[in-house]
């Protein structure tokens, strides 16, 4: 292993702040760490890379103390420490961002930051003080939150900074964080590097587990490879490149750009008129959306999250009720009446990859098998007679999935919550691709997904455009939109600003569009007009 963890201006001398030594952990059969060891000096950003699987969340969780090591040493600045559980990670200075935020939603950030910090005995400050304490914080870190707003109030990116404030007022030195753009915009991201900076410039350690090369490469001092369960290489950054990242991380070479042949686009499979999606809210989220994609061909919709893609994908998923029209393969599909549902779509030949796998793709206490046949239940292969389901088959077919798609493990008798984040989305795409449909819906087909596991995905999605598929690509990953499709429309405040193909535009005027300014100025911003369909079918 090369260890290039000093960092410039600081003596090789000084304590590692972090320094484990041998850590194993077995979850049954399967050896999430074996004998990991790694030194993360103070002051410096520190990524952690790996396939879908690799142990990166078990490591960082057994620093946490939300798991108990089989074996393994945990040292901090330069101490052995002990690290049971949460409480005694938060008293050793550690902070943790996890992807899927603590918060709780209906308490201000205030409440939520002061939260359970009296229990580390660290701090016990009236609530005016924690104000102050707060506010310092946030000026000094460029963290702004309103300390009054309620958590559900404040966007992602915001809701992140809350975290990070947390872990700050909790007196963390040291703050890992897993994967922390995967729901950021851009912009959001952008910013959460300056933040880190900031983080590192006061001395503080970061670790960073990220799937984006390019994150690595912008922002880290140096990196450590892990390979199904070992750490296999820790190198400098300025030392490496993606490519020989990529070749560490999954053993081969990894095509960072996609292949493909131009589209032969013919019929329209799927129409959309003037569709026009309020929320529950009574918010217009969709304002009147004309589209189509044709079969052999990808459409790519870009924007800033929040723009109405999610809703369109929803709706056209068969999630929640619009007014207007779609059509696929020339027949009108109800957006209003009881078969606006997801099952009914499929019947239409018509697969969705939900943009949140949590909450719609999968049931997480449910086995893989069972998750395999949602939304399919009455497809020939999966039926023993007419009353009986054959789950015998459903779990052979479900393994032979899994293969093809290299979920790993590839056992049909694992339930989907014990699958690391990047395995789950492949579960949710192997369900929906292999069943060859007309019209793949799919939103963020690769969030969280390694990039060995991302080149496959992108050659499926491809391979069914070539069979003559019509797709509809929704994604915040500008390079996805730019890579995958081949023609790209951008929708700001529920509308499409624009089409380009991607041969005749870039980044920055897609940027441009996505933040609502054409040729001829910005976007007018309207209100909801009354007396639509709302999303969960009432008047608005
Ligand atoms: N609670 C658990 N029970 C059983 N197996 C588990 C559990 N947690 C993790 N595993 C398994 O341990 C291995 C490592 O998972 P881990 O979540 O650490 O991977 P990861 O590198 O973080 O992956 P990703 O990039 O997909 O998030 C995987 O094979 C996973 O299925």
């Amino acid at each position: 292993m090369r260890d290039g963890a000093e960092n410039a201006g600081r003596p090789d001398t000084a304590a590692p702040a972090i320094e484990l030594k041998g850590i194993s952990k077995a979850f049954g059969p399967v050896q999430a760490n074996k004998d990991i060891s790694i030194r993360v000096m103070p002051g410096t950003i520190h990524g952690i890379i790996g396939e879908n699987g690799a142990g990166k969340s078990t490591l960082m969780s057994i620093l946490y103390g939300f798991y108990k090591a089989d074996a393994g040493e945990i040292f901090i600045q330069g101490r052995k420490t002990e690290i049971p559980d949460s409480q005694a990670a938060i008293a050793a200075g550690i902070g943790m961002v996890f992807q899927h935020f603590k918060l709780v939603e209906n308490f201000t950030v205030l409440e939520n930051v002061v939260l359970g910090a009296e229990e580390g005995a660290l701090l016990k400050p009236s609530l005016a003080k924690a104000r102050k304490l707060l506010s310092e914080l946030a000026a000094e870190y460029e963290l702004n939150v309103d300390p009054d707003e309620m958590i559900e109030e404040l966007s992602v990116g915001h809701q992140q900074r809350v975290e990070i404030l947390k872990a700050l007022y909790r007196q963390a030195d040291i703050l890992i964080l897993d994967e922390p753009t995967g729901v950021l915009t851009p912009a959001e991201a952008d910013h959460l590097f300056r933040i880190l900076n900031g983080l590192k410039d006061q001395g503080k350690t970061i670790i960073l587990i990220t799937h984006k090369l390019r994150e690595i490469m912008e922002i880290t001092d140096t990196v450590s490879v892990m390979r199904r369960g070992e750490m296999t290489a820790t190198v400098k950054t300025k030392e490496t490149s993606p490519e020989e990242l990529a070749e560490l991380m999954v053993g081969r070479k990894v095509l960072l750009r996609v292949d493909k042949k131009p589209a032969e686009p013919y019929a329209r499979v799927l129409e959309v008129e003037n569709l026009r999606i309020v929320d529950e809210d009574g918010v217009e989220r969709v304002k009147g959306v004309d589209l189509h994609v044709r079969g052999g061909e990808i459409l790519g919709i870009a924007g800033v999250a929040g723009n109405g893609q999610s809703e369109l994908l929803h709706v056209l998923g068969g999630y929640g009720r619009a007014a207007g029209t779609v059509r696929v393969n020339g027949e009108d599909i109800d957006l209003t009446g009881s078969r606006s549902d997801g099952q009914s779509r499929r019947a239409r030949g018509i697969a969705h990859v939900p943009e949140d796998r949590h909450r719609e793709g999968l049931i997480l206490d449910f086995f893989a098998w069972e998750n395999m046949v949602f939304g399919y239940h009455n497809a020939p292969e999966y039926q023993k007679s007419s009353w009986f389901m054959d789950n015998a088959a459903i779990r052979r077919i479900t393994q032979e999935k899994m293969q093809r798609f290299d979920v790993r493990p590839p056992n049909p008798a694992l339930a989907a919550k014990n699958f690391s984040g990047g395995n789950q989305q492949k579960i949710v795409l192997a369900r929906e691709i292999e069943r060859d449909p007309d019209l793949l819906l799919v939103g963020q087909p690769t969030r969280g997904v390694d990039i060995g596991a991302i080149e496959f995905i992108h050659q499926q999605i491809i391979a069914l455009r070539d069979r003559g598929k019509a797709i509809l690509l929704v994604s915040v990953e500008l390079d996805e939109i730019l890579s995958m499709s081949d023609r790209i429309a951008v929708m700001f405040d529920g509308r499409i600003m624009g089409e380009r193909l991607p041969a005749e535009t870039d980044e920055r005027e897609l940027g441009m569009l996505m933040a609502g300014i054409t040729d001829t100025g910005r976007a007018p911003v309207h209100r909801p007009p009354s007396g639509l369909v709302t999303g969960n079918g009432t008047q608005a």
